[in-house]
């Protein structure tokens, strides 16, 4: 009997389809089912389920010194990528070559990315919020990738995008490969509690607003 070896993926090539720039100029927001090709979203997957409690934070709200933990609003737990590691640093790789696309097709100047691992437990939610407010941050356009194969309508944990007035406008199941992009300051959204464990990929591109070589100084 001969095994196939497991098929080597090389994370400098993480292949992803195309965005509709025209829907996310035009709307503020667009939902992209299977932007990453499966068998890298199994890798992140697995990499998410395998780290330890230790590497993971209580997520908390506001920045800087304004930094506080509120499990009334949210439950999930984090973990910022860094470049030290292999596969997150192939995450920040992709989403970096996104950042120019962006720029050279909406001419955003987005300057920079950061993003965490997300994991809600079941019952964890994030209630409604904003992820930027009108001049005070500079986080531009928020984006939220999803890791969890087989995600079904009554395993609950939906995103919920909100229109001007309350209306829901969007409510996104956390199905795999998926990712949404929105404007930060612009989309009240929330995380309904699902009843799986829930693993994501949160991120915002950002303007550069650094003043004196402090980066994103807290106003
Ligand atoms: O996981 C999601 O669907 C959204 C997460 C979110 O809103 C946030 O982390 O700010
Ligand atoms: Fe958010």
């Amino acid at each position: 009997m001969t095994l196939s070896a497991p098929r080597q993926l090389d994370p400098n090539a993480f292949r992803t389809s195309a965005i509709d720039f025209d829907q996310l100029a035009e709307r503020g927001y667009v939902v992209v089912p299977n932007f990453l090709e499966a068998p890298y979203c199994q890798r992140l997957f697995e990499y998410a389920q395998s780290l330890q409690p230790t590497d993971w934070q209580q997520a908390g709200i506001g920045r800087a010194d304004q930094y506080t933990t509120n499990t009334a609003v949210r439950q999930d737990k984090i973990r910022w990528l860094q470049r030290d590691f292999q596969l997150e640093s192939a995450y920040l790789t992709m989403m970096d070559d996104l950042r120019v696309q962006v720029n050279r097709e909406l001419f955003m100047g987005l300057f920079d990315y950061e993003c965490h691992l997300a994991h809600y437990p079941p019952g964890a939610f994030y209630r409604k919020h904003l992820d930027a407010f009108k001049g005070r941050s500079n986080r531009i356009l928020t984006t939220v990738f999803y890791l969890n194969p087989e995600w079904q309508e009554a395993d609950g944990g939906q995103l919920v995008i909100y229109g001007e007035r309350g209306e829901v406008l969007e409510t996104i199941l956390p199905e795999a490969g998926k990712l949404v992009v929105f404007l930060s300051d612009v989309f009240v959204h929330e995380v309904l509690a699902g009843n799986r464990d829930r693993f994501s990929i949160t991120g915002w591109y950002r303007h550069n607003t650094s003043i004196n070589g402090v980066i994103d100084p807290t106003r």
